[in-house]
């Protein structure tokens, strides 16, 4: 089946060789000429921009992100929310037949689940490493150990010398965020650079976030990867010709998911600078938009 498919695949892990696997990939992350994306900032700009792109008879997959996304920002992980509207919808698109309703996330798996508190849906943490389907099967991205050893001390080191001045470290067991946003502006610069130097020395990757830096494994794996795995294993390989794909995101680690969704599916990426490079397909300058777009979505799907 789709789903035990996700259990029994195996993906060759990059070996120890930090600095080897981190090159890896960095050619083929490279943004397009910079081009001016479509901005979607109503919900009739929807049907407006994307006539006739979703109908009820073919299956959609919502690939979501949550913070930033579906959560507007806020100083705090602890402190995000879904509006109520937001929340009602996804409840409704989560049960519809011919909706899968996917959150991928770059918290712990467990974290974001409790913060969605939908049962039955897909959801992937850690920026992909860790995946679970709806009836709980699990796909856990095998990380060489030697890289896992390193995980520990580089959290030791990151809370010994630089968790101070307000920054703190999200802790979440593969990969880690570094929090920032409290440390005073004349020394912020400083203690994120040393952060940044402790995380590489420990051979993980660096990429920044909203007033913080993920640290993430070296591994040619991410959100792009993660999502055409879950499409694969729910839709089989040639899922690109069956369904209607939607992934939306505010973060760079959604860039990823934007790169390898591109030409099958319809991508928005949430950002109010209007210089913004992306690979989305249109872009959405404010969070609330995101709540539109359910509500196209349903109104297709339900009407
Ligand atoms: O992939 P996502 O679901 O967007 O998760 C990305 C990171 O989101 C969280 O950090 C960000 O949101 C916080 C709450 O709004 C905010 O305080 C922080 O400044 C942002 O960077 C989360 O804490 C991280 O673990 C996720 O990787």
């Amino acid at each position: 089946t789709a789903t035990s498919s996700l259990v029994k695949r195996s993906y060759i892990t990059t070996s120890g060789n930090f600095a080897a696997a981190a090159g890896s990939c960095s050619s083929s992350n490279k943004m397009p000429e910079k081009r001016v994306v479509p901005v979607i900032s109503s919900l009739e700009d929807f049907e407006r921009k994307l006539p006739g792109y979703l109908n009820k008879k073919t299956p959609l997959a919502l690939l979501l992100d949550y913070d930033g996304t579906l959560a507007a920002i806020a100083d705090n992980p602890k402190n995000t929310y879904m509006n109520v509207d937001v929340e009602k919808l996804l409840n409704r698109l989560a049960v519809h037949p011919q909706i899968f309703l996917c959150i991928i996330s770059g918290r712990g798996l467990r974290d974001v689940q409790s913060r969605i508190g939908i049962k039955g849906i897909t959801y992937a943490g850690n920026h992909g490493l860790e995946i679970e389907s709806g009836d709980g099967t699990r796909h856990d991205y095998p990380l060489a150990a030697e890289l896992k050893n390193h995980y520990a001390p580089m959290v030791k080191e990151l809370i010994n010398k630089v968790q101070k001045n307000g920054a703190w470290v999200e802790d979440k067991t593969v990969s880690l965020t570094y929090h920032y946003r409290d440390v005073p502006a004349d020394i912020s610069e400083e203690q994120k650079q040393l952060a940044i130097r402790i995380i590489e020395s420990h051979g993980y990757r660096v990429s920044q976030a909203h007033d913080a830096i993920e640290a993430k494994p070296p591994v040619n794996w991410h959100k792009g990867e993660a999502s055409l795995l879950i499409l694969k294993d729910r839709f089989g390989a040639d899922w690109a010709d069956k369904i209607k794909v939607i992934f939306a995101g505010d973060d760079n680690t959604d860039e990823d998911a934007m790169r390898f969704l591109q030409g099958s599916s319809k991508t928005f990426r949430v950002a109010a600078d209007p210089e913004i490079q992306t690979y989305a397909d249109f872009r959405l300058p404010q969070q609330d938009l995101v709540e539109d777009l359910l509500k196209w979505i349903r109104k297709t799907y339900t009407d």
